[in-house]
């Protein structure tokens, strides 16, 4: 089954100002929308990444909306344990779910285009998965898509599953080309694709959450570096540190993720998954924050892609983006001056711009690249909406495919830094209030 990010969606109580900054600091594009009385929806996009940001709306949830543009034109073998919800909410945001209420700003959809929206739904439900919405083609003069909804094992997170194979217009039947958008992706985009999407889950509750990608969407296990162990995943553990984590993405087949992994831009990376656990034992940590704040599991960040990180990083300054900067002994652990001279890197930009490097990044052979020549960079930026839950991460992969444990402590502290930073002015305001 082929599974290939289409685009992630995002709810949102102010979508013009997100976009705004999508637009001005991130150098997305706007250019498709679909806006009506009820329903205030905005693609936006930035090499191969698009965001759906749909508004949320004040009693939104369990409405009925009628576009005219959802024809129920087939059914999937039905099952009893299958919750099929074809009506509510269904056609409020077009190709996602309404019903599932987000209190808070937050991402809650990861479509994905696959080959046959019917063999994969059958598949979700012979594997016991919950579909939402069942198949739907909308159409307009430039051809049909077909797609369905089906709940995923993490929190508020849904997958509308699409197959565009009969489709030659922008983006989706039902949006609107925006005011001056154009049709020709912009040579010099920065981003160039979403890398990763970061999951924020319970404790305990990656091995079910595995077996549900595996068995629903045919997603596989890969090991984020050479010191994870099958068993436990990758645990990042110190004094202030305390995350299990286990990637998982969609393998065609091992040709494919080993060509994946080289400079040759003919094959469109897949987007990689991971999941984020506490430790027990832990005090108060950005994943548990995301937990209490988003009120659910969900999406913690997005890994971004850019082809030039250091230039990137630059420009978001620029723009009055908020990079989180690592701790200052970052730039002189030991070995880190000649890991970043190793790959002919300059320690100045790195440094001045607060990005990261780790060669330590990888868990398989990858002859393409030189073994000390695979590394990656790394950036994240502070939440980006009211609460302290989502951000993003501008990341750069020289030929590593997985994560560096340097890294990942490195990130670890710059974000608990800013929360702990946040929790004191937060308590001082209270005092003097
Ligand atoms: O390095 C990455 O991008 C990861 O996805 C690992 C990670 C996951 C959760 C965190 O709170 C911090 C780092």
């Amino acid at each position: 089954m082929a599974a290939d990010v289409h685009h992630i969606s995002l709810r949102v109580s102010n979508a013009r100002r997100l976009i705004k900054d999508l637009v001005d600091k991130f150098q997305f594009s706007l250019f498709t929308e679909r806006v009506e009385e009820r329903a205030k929806q905005f693609a936006v996009r930035s090499g191969s990444a698009i965001f759906v940001v749909n508004e949320r709306t004040a009693g939104e949830e369990g409405e009925v909306i009628q576009t005219g543009l959802c024809n129920n034109v087939s059914g999937v073998t039905s099952e009893s344990n299958v919750t099929r919800n074809c009506s509510s909410g269904g056609c409020h945001h077009l190709y996602d779910f309404s019903d599932i209420d987000t209190p808070v700003d937050s991402v809650c959809n990861v479509a994905f285009e696959v080959e046959d929206v019917d063999s994969t739904l059958e598949r979700v439900v012979r594997a016991g998965g919950r579909v939402l919405t069942d198949i739907k083609v909308t159409e307009d003069e430039q051809g049909s898509v077909t797609h369905a909804v089906v709940q995923s094992p993490i929190g508020n997170v849904v997958h509308t599953l699409l197959d565009k194979k009969l489709y030659k217009g922008l983006f989706l039947p039902g949006f609107e080309a925006s005011n001056g958008a154009s049709m020709i992706q912009e040579p010099t985009a920065r981003l160039s694709h979403f890398d990763h999407v970061t999951y924020a889950c319970p404790m305990g509750s990656s091995p079910p959450i595995l077996e549900w990608y595996e068995r629903c969407l045919g997603l596989k296990r890969f090991l984020v570096n050479r010191d994870e162990s099958e068993d436990q995943g990758f645990i990042v553990q110190g004094t202030d540190v305390g995350m299990r984590l286990k990637a998982f993405e969609y393998w065609k087949c091992a040709k494919e993720g080993l060509s994946m992994t080289g400079s040759s831009s003919d094959v469109k990376p897949k987007v990689k998954f991971v999941i984020a656990e506490p430790l027990p034992g832990q005090g108060p940590n950005q994943v548990e924050t995301f937990l209490e704040q988003h009120g659910s599991p969900g999406i913690q960040h997005i890994g971004l892609h850019t082809p030039d990180i250091v230039s990137s990083t630059r420009q978001l300054r620029a723009a009055h983006v908020q990079l989180l900067k690592p701790p200052d002994t970052y730039y002189s652990e030991i070995g880190k001056l000649s890991e970043i001279h190793q790959v002919g890197q300059s320690l100045t930009a790195l440094k001045d711009n607060g990005v990261l490097l780790d060669a330590e990044a990888d868990a398989t052979d990858n002859d393409h690249w030189n073994n000390n020549q695979r590394y990656l960079m790394q950036v994240f930026t502070k939440p980006i909406f009211d609460e302290d839950t989502f951000f993003l991460e501008i990341i750069q992969r020289c030929g590593a495919t997985g994560f560096g444990a340097g890294n990942i402590t490195a990130l670890w502290r710059s974000v608990q830094a800013y929360l702990d930073q946040r929790e004191q002015q937060e308590k001082s305001k209270n005092k003097s209030s």
